[in-house]
């Protein structure tokens, strides 16, 4: 399975980024990769995601109740994923000069009742992550069923409350927008990924 993003893809995500600093697109990655990432992500061994970075870390159940699995090469599905974010690297580049270097992610299962209360992916000016992606795989997913990504503005006003429907692609300057995830009353399944610019720490 290859498959290609297309320069006008590359062209609206690039001309969003610009525009307002974040977008959602939907269908842009073949149906059959979002389904085998789903069968993928529930089908290996997921851990608790902590908070915080190294000895600081600290398990926190209280901002997130996820569960993690940083993407690996040696699975089909994650090879694939990680083979369009390249091309999503290198045709942001390409057109916004970025400099991102490298892209690091992980898949995320939220049980019923799982949430990540409203946060920033970066700390701010340390050039760690640049841009956030999310991708969710959640085939089933209906209106009242909660999980939504609401996305903020820096004085914190609603900007979109994006539901995590399947094949759906979230990108966002990552320093820039707070946002959270709703409690969940079904299983949520999403991949969360950061580009990095060169020199930067890995982590969060
Ligand atoms: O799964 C999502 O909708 C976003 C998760 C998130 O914000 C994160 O992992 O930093
Ligand atoms: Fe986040």
């Amino acid at each position: 399975m290859v498959s290609q993003l297309s320069e006008a893809v590359l062209d609206v995500i690039a001309d969003a980024l610009v525009d307002k600093g974040y977008l959602c697109l939907s269908e842009v990655f073949p149906a059959e990769l979002t389904d085998a990432l789903r069968r993928c992500l529930l089908e290996e061994e997921l851990r608790p995601a902590a908070i915080g970075r190294g000895a600081e870390q600290q398990l926190n159940r209280d901002i997130r109740r996820d569960k993690i699995r940083w993407l690996e090469t040696h699975y089909e599905p994650d090879s694939h994923y990680l083979d369009l974010m390249e091309q999503l690297k290198q045709g942001l580049n390409r057109r916004l000069f970025l400099g991102l270097f490298d892209y690091e992610s992980h898949y995320a299962l939220y049980e019923p009742g799982a949430f990540y209360r409203k946060h920033v992916d970066a700390l701010k000016g340390s050039q760690n992550r640049i841009l956030t992606t999310v991708y969710f795989m959640n085939p089933d997913w209906q209106p009242g069923q909660g999980g939504e990504l609401l996305i903020y503005d820096e004085t914190q006003q609603l900007l979109e409350t994006v539901a995590p429907t399947h094949g759906k692609l979230v990108i966002f300057l990552s320093e820039r927008f707070p946002h959270e995830v709703l409690p969940t009353k079904v299983r949520r399944a999403s991949i969360a990924g950061w580009f990095r610019v060169a020199g930067s720490r890995h982590g969060f």
